[in-house]
C-alpha cells in the first residue's frame, strides 16, 4: 500500500511537481496500490487513521461535475480533512492573475489541490510546482486519471484480478478512454479494443505511449472503427457519453456518425459473458439504452460508488504524513 504517497511524488525531471496528472506517469506498483486501496475502502470506509486530519484540501472545479467533485469532497471529509471549494468564477485567475502566482498562494495555505479546469494538464503541474503541493487532475482535456483508477478498481472488484482481462471500449476516444488505456497497460496480458467512430478516436500519440508499456507486458491495444472488427470474446464492454465535456464536434449531424455504437440488448448479445461499464453521466438513447444500463450485467452504479473510495485512496496516498506519524 502507498502509505505516505512519497513514491508518487514528483516526476523525475521536476522534483517539486507532485500529484496525479496521468496514469502513464505512475509505476505499476503505485497504480496497483491505489487500485487495491480503492477496493479496501469499498469494503470498509472506516479503515484508516484519518490521514487528512488537520489538513485542508482545495477543490477547484471550473467545469461541471457530479461524481468527481462529490467523491473528492466526501473523501477528504471522511479522511478527517476540511475542504475549500472553488467554482468557475471564484479565483483571481478570472481577472488575470497568473497560474504560477495562484499556485504560490495555494501552497502557503492548502495541503493538496484537486482540480478540474480548462486548458492543458501543464497548468495543473504549474500549480503544483509553484505551490509545492500535490495536485490531482480531476479530469482534463487529455485524460481523466482518477476515473481510470476507479474503473480498474471496479474491474478488480468484479473479476478478482486485472491481468488477462479483455476490454472493449465503445464510443468517443475521450479523456476516460485515454485513462482506461494508460491504466490497463500497467497489467499483463491485457487485450484492449477501442471501437470509436472514424475521426473520434483516442489520439495516436496516446496510443503510441501506451503501446510501449503494453509491449513489455504482453498486452495489446487496437483501435478499430467498424463493429465487425470488434473481438468475438470480451469481459467488459465500456461506454461513455458521446458529448465529452468542453468539446464540440465539427459535423452538426455528428450523432449519425455515432449511432451504430448505441449499446442496447442486441448489441450486448454479441458478448453474452461481458459486464457493462459506464463512467456516467448516461445519456439514454444516445450511447446506451435504459435496459442495459439498469440490467443485471451493468456495473455502472458500483463504478459510480467506487469514485468515492478511489478518491479516498488517492488523497490518502498523496497527503504528507502528520508530524510524528510515519
Ligand atoms: N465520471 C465522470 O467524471 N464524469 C464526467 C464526464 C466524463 C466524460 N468523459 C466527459 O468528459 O464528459
Amino acid at each position: 500500500m502507498v502509505a505516505t504517497g512519497r513514491s508518487l511524488l514528483g516526476l523525475p525531471e521536476r522534483a517539486s511537481e507532485s500529484g496525479i496528472f496521468s496514469l502513464a506517469d505512475l509505476e505499476d506498483k503505485e497504480l496497483d496500490q491505489l487500485v487495491h486501496r480503492s477496493r479496501e475502502f469499498f469494503t470498509d470506509r472506516t479503515g484508516h487513521d484519518e490521514p487528512l486530519r488537520g489538513k485542508i484540501a482545495g477543490i477547484l472545479f471550473t467545469k461541471t461535475s457530479t461524481r468527481t467533485r462529490t467523491a473528492f469532497t466526501t473523501a477528504a471529509l471522511r479522511l478527517g480533512g476540511q475542504v475549500i471549494s472553488y467554482g468557475p468564477h471564484d479565483l483571481q485567475l478570472e481577472t488575470g492573475e497568473s497560474v504560477e502566482d495562484t499556485g504560490r498562494v495555494f501552497g502557503r495555505m492548502l495541503d493538496i489541490l484537486v482540480a478540474r479546469t480548462a486548458g492543458p494538464v501543464a497548468r495543473l503541474k504549474t500549480l503544483s510546482w509553484a505551490g509545492g503541493i500535490p495536485v490531482v487532475n480531476a479530469m482534463g482535456q487529455e485524460e481523466h486519471p482518477t476515473q481510470g483508477i476507479c474503473d480498474l478498481a471496479t474491474m478488480g472488484l468484479h473479476f478478482g484480478a486485472l491481468d488477462g482481462i479483455k476490454v472493449l471500449y465503445v464510443g468517443e476516444g475521450n479523456n476516460s478512454a485515454v485513462a482506461l488505456t494508460h491504466g490497463l497497460v500497467h497489467y499483463t496480458g491485457i487485450e484492449l479494443t477501442l471501437l470509436t467512430p472514424p475521426g473520434y478516436g483516442v489520439p495516436e500519440a496516446e496510443l503510441v505511449r501506451a503501446r510501449a508499456r503494453a509491449a513489455e507486458r504482453g498486452s495489446s491495444i487496437r483501435q478499430v472503427h467498424a463493429l465487425d472488427e470488434a473481438p468475438d470474446a470480451v469481459d467488459v464492454v465500456y461506454t461513455a457519453r458521446w458529448q465529452t465535456t468542453g468539446t464540440s464536434k465539427p459535423n452538426a449531424n455528428w450523432r449519425e456518425e455515432f449511432r451504430y455504437l448505441h449499446i442496447d440488448g442486441a448489441f450486448m448479445s454479441r458478448w453474452p459473458g461481458a459486464v457493462l461499464m459506464h463512467d456516467l453521466p448516461a445519456h439514454r438513447g444516445d450511447e446506451i439504452s435504459s435496459e442495459v444500463l439498469e440490467g443485471d450485467r451493468s456495473l455502472a452504479w458500483t463504478q459510480a460508488e467506487m469514485k468515492l473510495t478511489s478518491a479516498m485512496a488517492v488523497l490518502e496516498a498523496l497527503i504528507q504524513p502528520r508530524q510524528g506519524s510515519q
